[in-house]
């Protein structure tokens, strides 16, 4: 019998070498608990290490808003987790619920079968893994490393070259989905690069995530999370704009984000952010700091391809003015208070 219901389509895409072929799996959290764990557990059993032949180890670098949640599924899955943060403090929660610690990515890397990295931005992602000390000075042939951070296809292509340099394999996993959908283990992820390494992580993807796709080359993931971020950074902008304008002209936002949940332009993002800008309460999911990177790196991809992208270019602009005015750490729809001091409502 079929655990999974799977939808495979390949489609040709210019920005690749190769047809990439796309995964979507259906959710594992739709399985029951108890059946979930036996199916857990055999692919974990099939996929045993290359070193004793016990289950796979698993390294997480990064334990921010994202990575902590994430690699905190894989502990409660009971997996062998072994994190490293930059301030460690961070690590300390895991840690008491059973991840064993390394000072600096590279014992993390030589310690583990695969390692997943979740940082900030291109600099700090290349830094974790090239630098000195950096995974890939500890990591080898028979081990992996999966970047789940939001960067550049430049910056992937670059660490994957490093990381390929030693032997080892490289996987880029960008996720969609935030905050909640990370502890909820409902992540979405983007992956391209070494497909056994893809075969051999899919198990922990499935922990943290309800679908997973198989992108072909690297840069194909990081290229395809930010076209989707960047429809995200301009909707959201859209968003404020028109709370901002309905308010003006004397009608109810409320009403408006009702109205909006109730037709083709629905998005569970206008319904989740819209009543708390309403309040100007931005409780930080996605840090608006790392909504504009996107933007940036998404407008970055654009040039290379010679693609018109006004409206991204627009809203940008709107997110460079939220961070000029200290909104840098909260919520990225905070990005109505650039709009609120333009059109002079606050
Ligand atoms: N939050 C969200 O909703 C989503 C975020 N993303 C992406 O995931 C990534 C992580 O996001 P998120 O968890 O929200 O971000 P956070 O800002 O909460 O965490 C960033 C992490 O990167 C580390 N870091 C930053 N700079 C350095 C550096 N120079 N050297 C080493 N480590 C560093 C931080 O360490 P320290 O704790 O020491 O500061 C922290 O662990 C980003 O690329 C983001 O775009 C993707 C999907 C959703
Ligand atoms: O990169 C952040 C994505 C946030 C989301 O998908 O809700």
């Amino acid at each position: 019998m079929a655990l999974w219901v799977r939808t495979t389509m390949a489609k040709y895409c210019s920005y690749s070498t190769q047809l990439p072929i796309h995964f979507a799996e259906r959710p594992i959290s739709a399985f029951p608990a108890k059946r979930l764990l036996t199916v857990r557990s055999k692919a974990f059993s099939v996929q045993a290490s290359a070193k004793d032949g016990s289950s796979t180890s698993v390294g997480f670098l990064g334990l921010g808003i994202m990575g902590s949640p994430m690699a905190q599924n894989l502990l409660k899955a009971g997996c062998d987790v072994t994190v490293w943060n930059r301030t460690k403090s961070k690590c300390d929660p895991l840690i008491s619920l059973g991840a064993k610690y390394k000072p600096s990515p590279e014992e993390v890397a030589a310690e583990c079968d695969v390692t997943f990295a979740m940082l900030a931005d291109p600099d700090s992602a290349f830094e974790v893994a090239c630098g000195e000390h950096g995974a890939a000075n500890g990591i080898g042939p028979g081990k992996g490393y999966v970047d789940v951070s939001t960067v550049d296809g430049g910056t992937s292509k670059l660490i994957n070259q490093r990381i390929k340099s030693t032997g080892a394999s490289f996987l880029e996993a960008p996720v969609s989905g935030s905050k909640k959908p990370a502890e909820d283990g409902q992540l979405i992820f983007l992956t391209a690069g070494d497909k056994p390494l893809y075969d051999l992580a899919s198990p922990f993807l499935d922990i943290m995530g309800k679908s997973r796709f198989y992108l072909g080359d690297v840069g194909n993931g990081a290229a395809m999370k930010l076209v989707v971020n960047m429809m995200m950074g301009s909707m959201m902008a859209t968003l404020a704009e028109g709370l901002l304008l309905s308010e003006k002209v004397g009608l109810d936002p409320n009403v408006l984000v009702e109205v909006l949940s109730q037709g083709a332009i629905s998005a569970p993002m206008y319904s989740m952010k819209g009543p708390s800008m309403i309040k100007s309460a931005y409780p930080t999911a996605f840090p608006l700091k790392h909504q504009q990177k996107d933007m940036r790196l998404a407008l970055g991809l654009a040039e290379s391809v010679s693609q018109p992208t006004p409206i991204a270019a627009a809203a940008n602009e709107l997110y460079k003015v939220a961070k000029a005015r200290g909104l840098s750490d909260d919520d990225f729809s905070a990005v109505i208070e650039s709009l609120r001091a333009k059109l002079g409502s606050s």
